[in-house]
């Protein structure tokens, strides 16, 4: 299967050809989603739109965008609405009409957003995605140019309930704005005299920027031809819950956040798996390719066993986690990946997987392994099962699809046809990654939700 990730935005302001860097920074970005891509460009108080399906090499073939004062960008892994179809950035209100458009690029879930658009007393068709919603209601809040976007997000989004790390633009600035729980990352980097906003630190430098730093939980970072300017929602940070899950899986291995690296969190939570549950005799080593290659390096390193590459990736192929529909996913994993016979014939495997979600990737790989002749295949998982729905950016809404949720974990080996399973503990996990535990949402772990969620959550279907 593959996991839906969590998006990426990215923006830049100043320069030559911001457009180009906005790109670029979009496939350093492009494992956060591959569903559609889209850029718009600040044009002298306009907005220029492009958008189209798949990824942004098949959204912008010919790399030929419209120059502009800044641009900003969106790889989409949807978690409403048409994903292929429904690309960002979402632009509301019109360059030519009276006051000013907004566009919005938005990481994140919104939980409920049509009601608390309704409470405001803003018209929300239902089939508008919660990203549409918010751009309808910052437009509205803009009150056709008599307030400016910085004013108007400052008084629209802590109406909201979710999680938000977006870009913004009215044609004349490009915004930065995290939600005042922080769920995921944004960072704000710079490249000569160009500004650079990203979902993760990785692209800031792929496109050969600087990172500054991270925006805080609920900053909202304005920059224009006037300069940077930083300022705070209300809310910010009272109750942080940073998305744990971006560690496990989402974020590149080369981004850190908070100062705490991702790869180090990886290596660390594969050498606490090592110590917690190591192989029943001797084995060797394989990582679920690609995310779980560092919780595997761990593991080796812990235990001592050699690691080898007993499943390979094919080049070309993308995450099949943020693959749509089941059966698509399922092909997709045995398209992405396969088992190397001459590693693990007649061999023990500890087979290292960083989550099971839905269990897709675990079942097939457990049969590749045993296909390709592997006597025992023993599977460790580097964080806990993932039991609980997310609403905050992952495209886990159900209860039924979770495996962990349906199935016991004495039930689940036999299910998944493994020799032995276990997974990290939470506390483990949380001390892998570093920082204050109480920090983290780990919701999907735990059904401990940092905000109110629909009341479907709690059921099983
Ligand atoms: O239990 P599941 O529902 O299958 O989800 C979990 C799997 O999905 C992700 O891999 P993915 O192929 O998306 O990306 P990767 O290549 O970065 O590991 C994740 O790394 C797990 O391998
Ligand atoms: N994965 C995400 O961050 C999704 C963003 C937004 N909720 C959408 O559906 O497009
Ligand atoms: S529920 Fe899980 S995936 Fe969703 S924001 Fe919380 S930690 Fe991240
Ligand atoms: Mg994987």
């Amino acid at each position: 299967m593959t996991l839906r990730e969590a998006c990426g935005v990215a923006g830049a302001w100043g320069g030559d050809d911001p457009a180009v860097l906005v790109r670029s920074m979009l496939i350093a970005l492009q494992h956060r989603g591959q569903e559609a891509a889209g850029i718009a460009v600040m044009d002298q108080g306009r907005l220029i739109k492009r958008v189209g399906p798949g990824t942004v090499p098949e959204a912008f073939p010919d790399e030929r965008l419209p120059r502009g004062a800044g641009s900003l960008g969106h790889v989409r892994y949807a978690t409403s609405g048409n994903g292929r179809e429904g690309g960002q950035p979402i632009i509301v209100g019109d360059s030519d009409g009276p006051g000013r458009p907004v566009a919005v690029a938005h990481n994140g879930t919104l939980v409920e957003p049509h009601a608390s658009a309704r409470e405001l007393g803003v018209a929300v068709p239902d089939e508008l995605t919660d990203t549409e919603v918010m751009a309808r209601l910052l437009h509205a809040a803009m009150a056709d140019g008599l307030r400016s976007l910085p004013t108007a997000a400052r008084e629209a989004l802590p109406e909201l309930v979710g999680a938000y790390s977006m870009v913004l633009s009215d044609g004349e600035r490009l915004i930065g704005v995290r939600d005042p729980q922080g769920f995921h990352p944004l960072c704000l980097g710079k490249l000569g005299e160009t500004w650079l906003l990203a979902s993760e630190p990785a692209a800031v430098r792929a496109v050969g920027g600087a990172p500054v730093r991270d925006l805080g939980p609920g900053e909202l970072l304005e920059v224009s031809a006037h300069g940077v300017q930083s300022d705070r929602l209300p809310g910010a940070g009272t109750r942080t819950a940073r998305c744990l899950f971006e560690y496990v899986y989402f974020a590149r291995t080369d981004s850190e956040f908070g100062g705490l690296d991702v790869y180090e969190a990886r290596h660390r939570a594969g050498r606490a798996l090592g110590q917690d549950a190591p192989p029943p005799g001797d084995a060797v080593v394989v990582a679920a390719p690609e995310t779980a290659r560092v919780a595997a390096d761990g593991y080796a390193f812990e235990t001592g066993l050699p690691i080898v590459q007993g499943l390979v990736r094919h080049p070309g192929a993308g995450r099949s986690f943020i693959t749509r529909g089941q059966a698509a996913r399922e092909h997709a994993i045995r398209r992405k990946l396969a088992a190397v016979h001459a590693a693990v014939a007649g061999r023990n495997v500890v087979l290292v997987d960083d989550s099971i979600v839905r269990g897709t990737t675990m079942s097939s790989l457990v049969e590749m392994l045993r296909e390709a002749g592997a006597r025992e295949v023993h599977v460790r998982i580097a964080s806990p099962p993932y039991r609980w729905p997310c609403f905050y950016g992952m495209d886990t809404g159900r209860r039924a699809e979770l495996l962990a949720a349906n199935v016991s974990l004495d039930e689940l080996d036999a299910r998944l046809g493994c020799d032995s399973l276990a997974f990290l503990t939470l506390d483990r996990l949380l001390n892998a990654v570093g920082g204050d535990p109480a920090e983290y949402c780990n919701a999907c772990f735990t059904g401990r939700y940092p905000t109110d969620v629909p009341v479907a959550a709690r059921e099983t279907s």
